[in-house]
């Protein structure tokens, strides 16, 4: 990634902004993507922002992932987050951690997002959990988030890209699911035609509804679109609202309002049956709306 998209990058309103040493770089420019991110990191993040600041190191199989972890854990600024990608096994998590208690020399804990991006990574997902949560506990870093990496996935597997992603949906319901019985967030795949807002709306809005919580993006212009398929919208917010006031409502007085018919425990609102799992889901979207205040 070149200073010049990094510096567009840093003013962006984005959550994290990951500054690339992998896929996005050139093998021969390895070297130069490492310097550029370091002078970034010492040169502080911008002021007043608060967009997590984020390394793509390369793969522990590369070999390469050494010399970009001691480049930019190196130096007075750490970065928020290591995005690792290619992770595999437990095996990888064990190294990464080795790594980090050897490179970061105070007690600051880096965020870490875990890329699964392969037959074996979906294969072994369950211990490549595990082993994060408990490495944590002795380590000095959080796993965070899983991100579906699709493109290395289907280069990884054989498949062929299709109109409606047929052959990454397993893998695409899998990820999120292991992410939510980990407590991790789950992050969606990389839309490539990144000309195609239409596109990218249907598939960010498909991602948001099987449960992703955000979604890799490459491009200045796919950033309002994604941020808005992930936020509830007003319809989502008013109906949440609504419901959960009207069932305070009626946890105070005790007494059901004429418009709710009460059948064991559950309750009529607005046409449809409510009960404590769409309580649950109308107290999601009332914490998302919170949360992107
Ligand atoms: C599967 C994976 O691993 S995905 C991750 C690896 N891939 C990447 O990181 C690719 C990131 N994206 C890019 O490099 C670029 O967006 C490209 C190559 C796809 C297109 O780049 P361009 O042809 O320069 O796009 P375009 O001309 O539309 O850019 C418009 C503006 O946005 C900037 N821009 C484009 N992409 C980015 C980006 N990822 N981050 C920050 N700024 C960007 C351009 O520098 C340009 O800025 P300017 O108006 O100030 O001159
Ligand atoms: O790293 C992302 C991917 O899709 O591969
Ligand atoms: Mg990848």
């Amino acid at each position: 990634m070149i200073l010049k998209k990094i510096t567009k990058a840093l003013t962006l309103d984005v959550d994290c902004v990951a500054l690339d040493c992998e896929d996005g770089v050139a093998i021969n420019r390895k070297e130069q993507a490492r310097a550029t991110i370091r002078g970034v990191l010492d040169k502080g993040r911008p002021d007043q922002s608060k967009t997590d600041l984020g390394v793509r190191v390369n793969s522990i199989d590369s070999g390469l992932c050494h010399s970009d972890l001691e480049s930019c854990l190196s130096g007075n600024n750490l970065p928020d987050t290591i995005l690792l990608p290619k992770v595999e096994s437990s095996e990888h998590l064990k190294w990464f951690a080795d790594e980090i208690s050897h490179l970061v020399k105070n007690d600051n804990k880096i965020n870490l997002i875990i890329f699964i991006e392969s037959a074996m990574a979906f294969v072994n997902l369950v211990d490549i959990c595990k082993s994060a949560v408990q490495l944590s506990k002795r380590f000095n870093f959080v796993p965070t988030t899983l991100v579906f990496g699709s493109d290395d996935f289907c280069a990884n597997i054989g498949a062929t890209r299709t109109s409606n992603s047929i052959e990454i949906l397993h893998a695409r319901q899998k990820l999120v699911l292991t992410a939510k019985a980990f407590n991790l967030q789950a992050i969606d795949m990389v839309y490539i035609q990144y000309k195609d807002l239409d596109g990218l709306k249907a598939q960010s809005e498909e991602g948001m509804r099987m449960g992703y919580t955000g979604k890799q993006v490459i491009h200045p212009g796919q950033v309002p679109v994604v941020q808005e398929a992930f936020l509830p919208t007003k319809t989502q917010i008013d109906w949440a609202q609504g419901l959960l006031r009207s069932f305070e409502e009626h946890q105070k007085t005790g007494k059901v309002p004429e418009k709710w018919l009460i059948i064991l425990g559950a309750f009529a609102y607005r046409g449809s049956m409510i009960d404590m799992p769409t309580m649950k889901q109308a107290q999601n979207i009332m914490k998302l709306a919170k949360l992107s205040k």
